[in-house]
């Protein structure tokens, strides 16, 4: 916070606001003499001066304004960029399981909803609070100096102020968390009917899905019209109030006048300075309304930032090769008390070409997500070379694989980009690749070679396509693991058996575990496992 908020800055902030204060103070005092001393008295001189020295005025306030605009919007982007830094530490380090729970649209929406709530703190008063405790201090001796019984009565919209405000924070803050939850579920529901696009086509489900948006839309306005109500209420109690107490005033100050106790003027300026106060007073107060709007998403970023993440340490600094073995021992598996695996045992020697077969559902896929730490298995241990593969370094430890799966992703970036993945190779090494894999002439099909623009997942690529790419990335990746699950599913039955032999050939030396439902992807393996009813079978 103190990155945030910088004393300097609140010193220079509440130093503007003292300017804009004593500026607006003097501007009506010097518009009096104008009129009294200057018009009046006719001295067109005394009138040039007084007209200068209010333009003066007006451009030291617009430059006030302007430096006071440029600190807190700086300070509104130190914040901005500490929690979006603090949010992406957690967000790309989140286990698997969060992702499961949580839809990329539902993420996207908490993590900008709540940060821009907690940033729109500064677009309230909050940075003026401390010129406002001055003013009300200002305020109050003046009017205990001119009549401290009367002041008494001013003081009054204290405890009256602070009771409401307190009653309507609790129902903001309780409608804050509705509005969250509706607009959160909303997101999260568009986001699926955008992704199931065709099938909203294909099966005609137009009028259901608009009755479905209006519907959840409806619902996210009710709440937002309760909490505008809540505002407005809260107005309307300021202004009574406000109302209540200068008639109040009035009433007794006229009664003290008539029993002359008062004077016209002092009452006048009694009043003025009541104005000084009574403001300020509901501005401050009505920060807890605004803290109560915002509570809701300092929670969820907490929350946010407290979720479990996958643990990176490595503490005493293991080193993962594969030199002897990979060793899956007693694996246990359940997905919500849904049995998956039971006892699973698996010895993968380095070097060797394994198969795991399955009917769907059987749990190969699960299997590899443990071997590659996207989930824990319940009972039992994986082992690398002895070393249970959570004492290596999690980034380490993942570098050791390359996975080429059913359904690889695709960034919305250039060719090049989405082979390489962060690592630095040479147009050299990536053309050799490129014609291992036999890919030239998709290349050429491209009209801008590795510089072409690929849509969000390749959606401007054929599924055989982005099968291809995701080969390729794996063979650049070049590690001593390689698993492919089903990962020629959608590659034609030719370029399925060539590359099937070249990565035999070509990765003799790396360990490959295949997962497949295609006989001929059989060949050349050392082993088949079967997954069949909780178990894994080795075939002989
Ligand atoms: N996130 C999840 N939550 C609950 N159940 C899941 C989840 N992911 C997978 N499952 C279930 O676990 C079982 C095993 O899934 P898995 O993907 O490992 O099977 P698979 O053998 O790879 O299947 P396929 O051959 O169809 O790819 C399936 O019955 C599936 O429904």
């Amino acid at each position: 916070m103190k990155k945030i908020i910088k004393k300097q800055n609140i010193i220079w902030i509440v130093f503007c606001y003292l300017i804009l204060i004593g500026s607006s103070f003097l501007r009506p005092m010097i518009l009096k003499r104008i009129m009294d001393q200057g018009i009046l008295g006719k001295d067109m001189k005394l009138i040039l001066q007084f007209a200068f020295s209010l333009i003066v005025l007006v451009v030291i306030e617009e430059l006030t304004s302007i430096i006071q605009t440029r600190l807190f919007v700086d300070m509104q982007n130190r914040l901005v960029i500490s929690l979006y830094t603090k949010a992406g530490q957690v967000l790309f380090r989140l286990k698997q399981s969060y992702f499961m729970e949580n839809s990329s649209t539902e993420i996207v929406n908490k993590l900008s909803t709540d940060i821009n709530s907690v940033c729109s703190l500064f677009d309230s008063n909050i940075m003026y609070v401390l010129g406002y405790a001055l003013q009300i201090i200002s305020g109050v001796i003046g009017l205990v100096v001119i009549n401290w019984k009367l002041a008494l009565l001013v003081l009054l919209v204290v405890p009256i102020k602070y009771l409401l405000i307190k009653m309507f924070a609790e129902k903001e803050e309780k409608l804050s968390e509705q509005e969250i939850e509706a607009s959160a579920n909303f997101s999260s529901w568009l986001g699926d009917s955008i992704n199931g696009i065709r099938e909203i086509k294909l099966w005609n489900l137009y009028r259901e899905k608009q009755q479905n948006l209006i519907s959840k839309q409806k619902e996210i306005l009710e709440i937002n019209k309760k909490g505008k109500l809540i505002q407005a209420y809260n107005m309307s109690t300021d202004s009574a109030l406000k109302g209540l107490i200068t008639a109040a005033l009035y009433g007794i100050g006229g009664y003290f006048i008539c029993k002359s106790k008062l004077t016209i003027g002092s009452l006048t300026a009694f009043i003025t300075y009541s104005n000084y106060v009574i403001n300020p007073i509901s501005i401050v107060m009505n920060l807890k309304l605004i803290f109560a709007q915002i509570k809701p998403s300092i929670k969820r970023i907490e929350e946010f930032i407290k979720t479990d993440v996958e643990k990176k340490e490595n503490i005493e600094g293991k080193i993962c090769q594969l030199k002897h073995s990979i060793n899956m021992e007693n694996i246990s598996f359940s997905y919500t008390e849904r049995s998956i695996m039971q006892n699973v045992n698996l010895e993968i020697h380095k070097g060797e070409k394994i198969a795991i077969i399955g009917d769907n559902g059987s749990g190969k896929s699960t299997l590899l997500s443990m071997l590659l730490r996207f989930i824990e298995p319940e009972q039992g241990n994986i082992y690398i070379d002895g070393v249970d593969i959570k004492e290596y370094d999690i980034d380490q430890y993942r570098s050791m694989f390359s996975v080429v799966s059913q359904n690889i992703y695709l960034f919305a970036d250039t060719l090049w980009n989405n082979i390489v993945m962060g690592k630095n190779i040479g147009l050299e090494e990536m053309n050799q690749k490129l014609e291992k894999m036999d890919m030239k002439g998709f290349l050429k099909k491209l009209p801008n070679g590795y510089e072409s623009s690929l849509q969000k997942n390749g959606e401007n690529l054929s599924g055989g396509e982005r099968q291809k790419i995701g080969l390729l990335r794996a063979l650049i990746k070049d590690s001593p693991i390689l698993i492919l699950d089903e990962a020629t599913s959608s590659i034609d039955k030719d370029y399925d058996k060539f590359i099937h032999d070249m990565l035999l050939n070509d990765c003799s030396n790396k360990t490959i575990i295949v997962i497949t439902h295609k006989q001929e992807n059989l060949e050349g393996m050392d082993r088949i496992f079967q997954m069949k009813e909780h178990r894994l079978i080795e075939q002989m």
